[in-house]
C-alpha cells in the first residue's frame, strides 16, 4: 500500500469511526446505562483477544494501545465508581479526582512520543514502559488539570473580554488546556505520519479518544474501546500480512505473493526474470549497505512498470514480472524501455569514504563520512509466455530463467526470450 493509499484509508476509518460514535451517541444518549452495560464483558473479551494478538505478533505499540483502552474501560465503568462511592461514603475531600478522560488524553498525548522513541529492550518490557508512562501520566494531568484548569479558564475568559470577544471556549467541545494538549498531540501525530505511514491507525484511534475526552459517556467509551480493538486486532494482522507478503528491504511484494499471483492467473500470461549485473562485484567494490540501496532503486523502477505488470522481489538480486493476459509481443516493447530507463538512470548512493592510507581508519567505517556518488546500474532479462493451454506457472518461470541466462550469456544489460 502506498502513503497516499494509507493516508486516504485512515482518514475514511477516522470519518466512519466518528460518524458511528456521534450517530449512536445521539441515538443512545438516553438509553445507555442498560443496554451498553450489558456489553463490558463482551468488550473485555474482545480487548483480552486483542491483547493476546498483538503479544502474538509482537507489536508493543498496539499492545499498549489495547491494555490502555481495556484499562480505561475497566476504570470507567468499576474502579473509579467504586472510589468515588467509598470517597462519599468517607465524606472525604475528593483529593484527587481521577477520572477516565484523563487517562484516555495521557494516552493520545503520550502515544505519538512513544511512537517516536525507540527503546531498546523486549517487546513486553517495551509496552510495560508505556504503560506504566501514561498511567503516571495520568496522575499528572488529573493534577495539572484539576489545579490548573480554573486558573486556565479564568484567565482565557479575561483576555477575551479585553479583546471584546465571545469566550469560544464556553461552547466549545474542549476547555484550553485540554485544546493545548490535543493540538501538541496533533502536532507530533503529523510527524509520525510524515515519517511513517506504517502506523496511521493510530491516529485514528488518537482522534476517537479525543472524541471520546470530549464527549464522556459510558456509550462512547464502550464504542471506543470497541472500534480501537478492532482497529488494533485488523492493523496487526494486516501487520503480519505485510511481513509474510511484502519484501522488507524493497517494499515490493515478495516470492510467497508470487506463488499466490500465480493461481489467480489467466491461460495466457507472460513471466520476465530480471537480474542485476554483476551485483556481487557493486557489493564488493561499494559495501553491502550501498548494494541495498540499489536494489531498493532497481524495484522501485520495476515496481513502475506499466502494460498491467505485477512485479516481486525473487530473491537476492533478482526480480519478477508478471503480465497476465499477455504474450511477449505485448511486453518486449515494455521490458525494453524498462532496460533503458534502469540503465540511463544515474543512481545516486551513500558510499562510506575510505582511507587509502590508514587501514586502522578504514577498519572503522562508521566514523569515516558519507559521500554520495552516481552510479549507473544495468539488469539482464529473460522472458517467456505460458504454453497455450497450460495454466502452470512453474515451467514458465523456468523458461523465463533459462532465457535470462541466456541474456547473460549475451553479455549481460539485454533481453532475450525462451
Ligand atoms: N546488498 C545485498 N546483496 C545481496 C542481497 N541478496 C543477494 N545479494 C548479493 O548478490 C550477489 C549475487 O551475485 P551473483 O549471483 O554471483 O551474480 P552477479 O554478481 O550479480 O553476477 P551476474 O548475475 O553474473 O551478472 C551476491 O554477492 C549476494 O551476496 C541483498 O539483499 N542485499
Amino acid at each position: 500500500m502506498t502513503a497516499r493509499n494509507s493516508i486516504i484509508s485512515m482518514l475514511f476509518v477516522c470519518l466512519s469511526c466518528l460518524a458511528t460514535m456521534f450517530f449512536v451517541e445521539q441515538r443512545w444518549h438516553d438509553q445507555v446505562a442498560s443496554p451498553l452495560s450489558n456489553l463490558v464483558p463482551f468488550i473485555s473479551i474482545i480487548l483480552f483477544v486483542v491483547v493476546i494478538f498483538t503479544l502474538a505478533l509482537r507489536q508493543a505499540l498496539t499492545m499498549y494501545v489495547a491494555s490502555i483502552i481495556a484499562l480505561s474501560t475497566i476504570a470507567h465503568f468499576y474502579i473509579l465508581p467504586y472510589f468515588s462511592e467509598q470517597q462519599a461514603l468517607a465524606n472525604a475531600p475528593l483529593m484527587l479526582k481521577l477520572q477516565t478522560e484523563h487517562l484516555l488524553m495521557s494516552f493520545i498525548v503520550l502515544l505519538p512520543i512513544f511512537g517516536l522513541i525507540t527503546i531498546p529492550a523486549h517487546r513486553l518490557i517495551k509496552s510495560f514502559l508505556y504503560l506504566l508512562g501514561s498511567l503516571i501520566a495520568w496522575v499528572f494531568f488529573s493534577i495539572v488539570i484539576s489545579k490548573a484548569e480554573p486558573i486556565v479558564i479564568e484567565v482565557s475568559t479575561k483576555v477575551f473580554s479585553s479583546i471584546a470577544m465571545h469566550n469560544p471556549f464556553e461552547t466549545f467541545w474542549f476547555t484550553p488546556l485540554e485544546f493545548a494538549l490535543i493540538c501538541i498531540t496533533m502536532v507530533a501525530m503529523l510527524v509520525i505520519v510524515l515519517g511513517s505511514h506504517k502506523n496511521l491507525y493510530l491516529l485514528a484511534i488518537a482522534v476517537m479518544a479525543g472524541y471520546v475526552i470530549a464527549k464522556p459517556s459510558p456509550v462512547s467509551i464502550v464504542l471506543l474501546a470497541c472500534l480501537a480493538s478492532l482497529l488494533c486486532l485488523y492493523s496487526a494482522i494486516m501487520n503480519s500480512r505485510n511481513m509474510a507478503f511484502n519484501d522488507e528491504l524493497t517494499s515490493i511484494p515478495a516470492r510467497r505473493s508470487m506463488t499466490q499471483y500465480a493461481d489467480e492467473l489467466s491461460r495466457h500470461f507472460t513471466v520476465v526474470m530480471i537480474d542485476v549485473d554483476h551485483f556481487k562485484r557493486f557489493n564488493d567494490k561499494y559495501g553491502h549497505d550501498s548494494g541495498d540501496d540499489v536494489l531498493k532503486l532497481v524495484a522501485s523502477k520495476i515496481a513502475k512498470t506499466r502494460n498491467g505488470a505485477r512485479a516481486f522481489r525473487y530473491g537476492g538480486e533478482e526480480f519478477t514480472l508478471v503480465f497476465d493476459g499477455k504474450y511477449i509481443d505485448d511486453v518486449r516493447e515494455t521490458i525494453e524501455d524498462l532496460r533503458v530507463e534502469i540503465e540511463s538512470y544515474p543512481m545516486a548512493i551513500r558510499v562510506q569514504k575510505r582511507s587509502q592510507k590508514s587501514a586502522s581508519q578504514s577498519r572503522n567505517r562508521r566514523q569515516s563520512p558519507l559521500r554520495q556518488e552516481i552510479v549507473k546500474v544495468t539488469c539482464s532479462f529473460g522472458i517467456a509466455e505460458s504454453l497455450s493451454g497450460s495454466k502452470d506457472f512453474k515451467p514458465t518461470l523456468k523458461r523465463a530463467d533459462n532465457a535470462l541466462y541466456k541474456a547473460k550469456k549475451a553479455g549481460r544489460n539485454c533481453v532475450r526470450t525462451a
